[in-house]
Parts: structure tokens; sequence; C-alpha cells
């Protein structure tokens, strides 16, 4: 029997065919975007108001009006965060569409000190696109280790393939069970410690606390267990906080030095592109964070991130960043001087790096 050829018949199917195909992938792609993109850019959870994201968290404080930020920083505004998260990479990932992200345990820990400087170099960090900071405390290895690896994973920001997942909690540093218990979860982890010169740390320290509790007695008098002795109180947390040498000993048991870096917490008040600058490449990371990134605010007293161009204002840590020390007793400091100076040489010693605090 002979087939009868219409060649208009056979093109209309095959475009027919085509435009189904082609609406058939554009749902299939919108659905996509909907089940994993767009709800989470939109309904931040409990994970991005712990500040996984400064694109996403930066759109919940337009939202809200509000500050998040446990321990003092001023909410980014949203051009800051835009400047400096502006590459393709996350933005394709703050915008929800980033379906490969997980969260992952931490590659990298800002384990300390108290008080060194912790929380500026933690924010400075997320300026660079490949890395995920935790914004809040965890304090996973410290008190809530019977809570187990799947709770702290849960806790981390989603990260993509290649980006470093981080978080900091500075009493790890003194905690005598956290180097056993990260070495366990991973023998390659890279811990950063940020030192500063132990007295400051210590006035620091002492500050933060009369501003909870007012009627403590003073720096001068807790420093010494017998004022008439001169004998200084080496147990009073402030102090024994700054016995670095002492601390370091222990994580020293379980990882080698090469995977610890000590940021210089004076230098990253004075220079904070250089310091970065190599916890960049200690993270093996572009140095993507640099000079611009900076300016120094005279009021403050402190670097703070620079203001975009445009009109958006310029993004200073919090006000407990930054507080007025009281003035002490140039004599105790004196002998705070003599009591630290043996501790910080061995430091010096044991970390292969002179921080040249007299
Ligand atoms: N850029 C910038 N802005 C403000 N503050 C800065 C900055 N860089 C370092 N610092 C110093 O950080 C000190 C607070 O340290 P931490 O963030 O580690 O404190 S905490 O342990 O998290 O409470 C804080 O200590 P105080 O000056 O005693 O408040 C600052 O000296």
């Amino acid at each position: 029997m002979a087939t009868f050829h219409n060649p208009t018949l056979e093109i209309r199917r095959l475009v027919y065919k085509l435009v189904m195909m082609l609406s058939i992938s554009v749902l299939s792609v919108y659905l996509l975007y909907f089940l994993t993109g767009c709800c989470e850019s939109h309904l931040p959870d409990n994970s991005e108001i712990r500040n996984d994201n400064p694109l996403l968290i930066t759109r919940w404080y337009h939202k809200k009006n509000e500050t998040y930020f446990k321990d003092g920083i001023t909410a980014p505004s949203f051009n800051v965060m835009r400047e400096s998260t502006s590459t393709p990479h996350l933005e394709a990932n703050s915008s929800g569409k980033d379906w490969t992200a997980t969260r992952r345990l931490p590659h990298a820990l800002i384990i300390g000190v108290k008080k060194g400087g912790t929380r500026a170099l933690l924010e400075f960090l997320r300026l660079h696109p490949d890395i995920r900071a935790l914004g809040s405390e965890p304090h996973f290895f410290d008190r809530h280790y019977a809570r187990g690896l799947n709770w702290y994973r849960s806790l981390m920001p989603k990260a993509l393939d290649g980006q470093i997942v981080m978080e900091k909690t500075p009493r790890y540093f003194v905690t005598e069970e956290t180097p056993a218990r990260i070495h366990a979860m991973s023998r390659d982890i890279k811990l950063i410690v940020v030192v500063r010169d132990p007295i400051t740390r210590a006035i620091s320290d002492y500050t933060q606390i009369i501003s909870k509790t007012p009627d403590i007695p003073s720096f001068e008098s807790l420093s010494f267990k017998n004022k008439s002795t001169g004998q200084i109180d080496a147990l009073w947390s402030p102090l024994w906080i700054g016995l670095y040498a002492k601390h370091l000993e222990r994580w020293l048991e379980y990882f080698p030095l090469s995977q610890i870096h000590f940021v210089h917490g004076e230098k990253l008040i004075s220079d904070p592109a250089g310091e970065l600058g190599r916890v960049q490449d200690f993270l093996g990371l572009q140095r993507i964070i640099t000079d611009k990134h900076f300016y120094f605010n005279k009021t403050k007293g402190f670097p703070c991130l620079k203001k975009p161009e445009g009109s958006s204002k310029p993004h200073c840590l919090g006000k407990t960043k930054g507080r007025t020390h009281p003035q002490i007793d140039p004599e105790v400091i004196r002998k705070l001087r003599d009591f630290y100076q043996p501790h910080n040489q061995r430091f010096y010693q044991m970390a292969g790096q002179d921080f040249g605090w007299q």
C-alpha cells in the first residue's frame, strides 16, 4: 500500500514535539529551583540566623530591622556585603541555586584566644568567597560534645565543594579535652590562634567582666594572690588564659606546628590586610582579601570594612569590640611583665615566632 507523505504535516509534528520538550525542560528547571533554592533564600532557617551567609543574613536584617549578632557586631549593610561577595561563585551559592552545597564538618577552626581579636578575624575572613563561616560560637568541643558530630555538622553553613567551612570558639584553646576531641574528628584540620599581649588581653577580659558585674574588686587586687608578697594569682582566669605556652603544649601533643597558624593580634589592628594575607596563605586560598577592603576608623580606633562604591555605610565591629580599658596601676603592669616574661619567651620558642611583647 502506498503511504501518503505530507511534508507540511511532518514539520508541524516536529515543531509540536520540540515545543513540548522545551516546555517540559522549563517546567523541570523551575520545579527544581523552587524545591531547592528559592525557599531557602526567603525563609531564613536557624542556620541562616546563625550567620551562615552574609548575603542571606543581610536580607533578613533588612526585613526584620534588627541585629542578631550575640557578641556585638554591627549589622553589615547589604551593599557592603554585596561588594565583598560579588564573585559569581558565592552569588550562585547565596541566591539559593546551590543544590550541590552541603553541610560539612569544619576544615579550619579559630580556637582562640579569648579577647585576641577572633571576631574581627572571622568577620574579615567571611569576605572570602571560598570561606563559609558560622557566625556564632558553637562551643561544641568544650560544652556540647555529648551532642555528637551530626549535631555539630547540622550547625554548619552549607558549602560547595572546595569551600572552607569554619567556626570560632575562643575557649577551645584553653580547654583541656579539646585538642584530643578535635583530633578525633579530623587530624588534618587547620587551627588558627589569634594571640595578643597577655597583659592587654587580661585587661580586655576584665573590662568585659566588669561590664557585666560592675561590683567586683579591682583588676589590681584580683591579680595578686597576696598583694604584700607580690605573688601573682596565675589561676585567676584573665591571667591564666595568657599562659599561651602552657596551653599550646597540649595542642602540640596532637597536632604538628605546621597545622597551627598564629595571628598577631596587635598587627591584626595595625595591618589587617597583612595578617589576612598570611591567613589566606595558610588556608591555601587565593589572596582575595586585601588592603582595598579596609580603612581605619579614627573614631572607633580600629580598622573597619571599607564602604563600597555608592552610598552605603562602612562596617565596623560593634560596641563590645574595642572597649575603653580602665587605667591600671603601672606598678602592677610592671609586675605582670616580669611574671609573663619567661612564659612569653617559651611561647615564642614553641611557636617559632617572636611577638615582641615587652
Ligand atoms: N577591627 C577591629 N575592631 C574592633 N576590635 C578589634 C578589631 N581588631 C581586633 N580587635 C580586638 O578584638 C578584641 C576582642 O577580641 P575577640 O573578638 O576575640 O573577643 S571574644 O573573645 O570573642 O569576646 C577587642 O578587644 P577590646 O579592645 O578589649 O574590646 C579589640 O581590641
